[in-house]
């Protein structure tokens, strides 16, 4: 049984269809990311998990107890469920201690349980402090222990790390994750970035149009997304037309775990990191450009038969000249479906 399980969500605002049919099941001790396009119910399906909504349909689990169904809806404060928001709404006339403290018994208090869920945040010593002398990312560490202190059932977060630059944000998420790990705790984050979802989930969930589309471990959804969309979703994806059982495409063969059966046309889907730039045999290509990200590159090159694709490359291979003559070929198992490329 999953610590949480979401069946059949619906949710309108009026004309307005929020959740349609949400399904998603997050076990025990591990964190889901719920990834998708704005608009698409993100915020709705955490506000229904934490109460403040109430469902037109469908049923709400959390550690096996319907808190939302049919003739049932437990208030917020008797869910254990608790939310970071994005910005930590500590309170400001508190101590950080005291803003951990906060929803605790005496007991809870006094067994030291403040100072245990700092630490877990990186924050030890800080108990003292009060919020406006941490920084933005110090106070999101604050918000994350407090809602962690009382070992909620479920926890959370709404885009919690978005306020933030880049380089505090990867560091915080990675201390949030750990934390989070450390204490066992089950959640959901919210987010719109793509690589935050699959770099620091357990598992990864695309909503669209208030429903989850897929939702699995991050490498099974990068490497198998159900369809199209998703695959374009999650990540930089090439659509090519396939023919025969050798899966022949304008990069020449490729290989895939498994076909469709039926008939009609294959479309096989390419990461961009599979189209690897080539001494040996390969398609003929010509490089038309390159974006250098310092780390790695994409590479725009034309194909003999008129095809444009972006290959990604280590950031040592660039640069390549433009007007380049390059081969080319794939590497890895590709994604197939049946239908064609143009009309996604
Ligand atoms: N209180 C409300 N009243 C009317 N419509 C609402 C309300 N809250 C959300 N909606 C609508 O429901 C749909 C889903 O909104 P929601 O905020 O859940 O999406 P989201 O995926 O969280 O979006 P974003 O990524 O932009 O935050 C949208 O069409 C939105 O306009």
């Amino acid at each position: 049984m999953s610590q949480l399980d979401l069946r059949g969500l619906v949710k309108r605002y009026g004309a307005v269809t929020a959740l349609g049919g949400a399904d998603l099941a997050v076990p025990g001790g591990t964190l889901t990311a719920v990834l998708g396009p704005s608009g698409c119910g993100k915020t709705t399906l955490l506000r229904c998990v934490a109460g403040f909504e109430r469902l037109d349909a469908g049923e709400i689990s959390v550690d096996g107890r319907v808190v939302a169904g049919p003739g049932t809806h437990t208030p917020p404060e008797r869910r254990h469920v608790v939310t970071v928001p994005q910005e930590g709404a500590l309170f400001p006339h508190l101590s950080v201690r005291d803003n951990v403290a906060y929803g605790l018994t005496r007991e809870e208090r006094r067994s030291g349980r403040a100072e245990e869920v700092l630490d877990l945040v990186g924050l030890a010593g800080y108990g003292d402090r009060m919020p406006h002398h941490l920084s933005g990312g110090q106070q999101q560490r604050v918000a994350v222990a407090r809602a962690l202190a009382p070992r909620p059932s479920v926890i959370l977060l709404d885009e919690p790390f978005s306020a933030l630059d880049a380089g505090l944000r990867a560091d915080l998420r990675r201390d949030v994750r750990a934390a989070l790990r450390a204490d066992k705790a089950t959640g959901i984050l919210v987010t719109h970035d793509q690589n935050e979802a699959l770099s620091v989930a357990d598992q990864v969930a695309v909503m669209r149009d208030g429903r989850v589309l897929q939702s699995g471990p991050p490498v099974e959804l990068y490497r198998e997304p159900a369809d199209p969309w998703v695959a374009a979703f999650v990540g930089e994806a090439v659509f090519l037309p396939a023919t025969g059982l050798d899966l022949l495409t304008p990069l020449g063969p490729v290989a895939a775990d498994r076909i469709p059966g039926g008939t009609g046309e294959l479309t096989v889907m390419v990461r961009p990191e599979q189209i690897v730039l080539t001494e040996g045999p390969g398609v003929s290509a010509t490089v038309t450009g390159h974006d250098f990200h310092g780390h790695d590159a994409t590479v725009a090159l034309l194909l003999a038969d008129g095809t444009r694709v972006t290959a990604r490359v280590p950031g040592h291979a660039v640069p390549v000249a433009a007007g380049s003559a390059v081969s080319v070929r794939v590497e890895g198992a590709c994604r197939v479906w049946r239908g064609g490329h143009l009309d996604r």
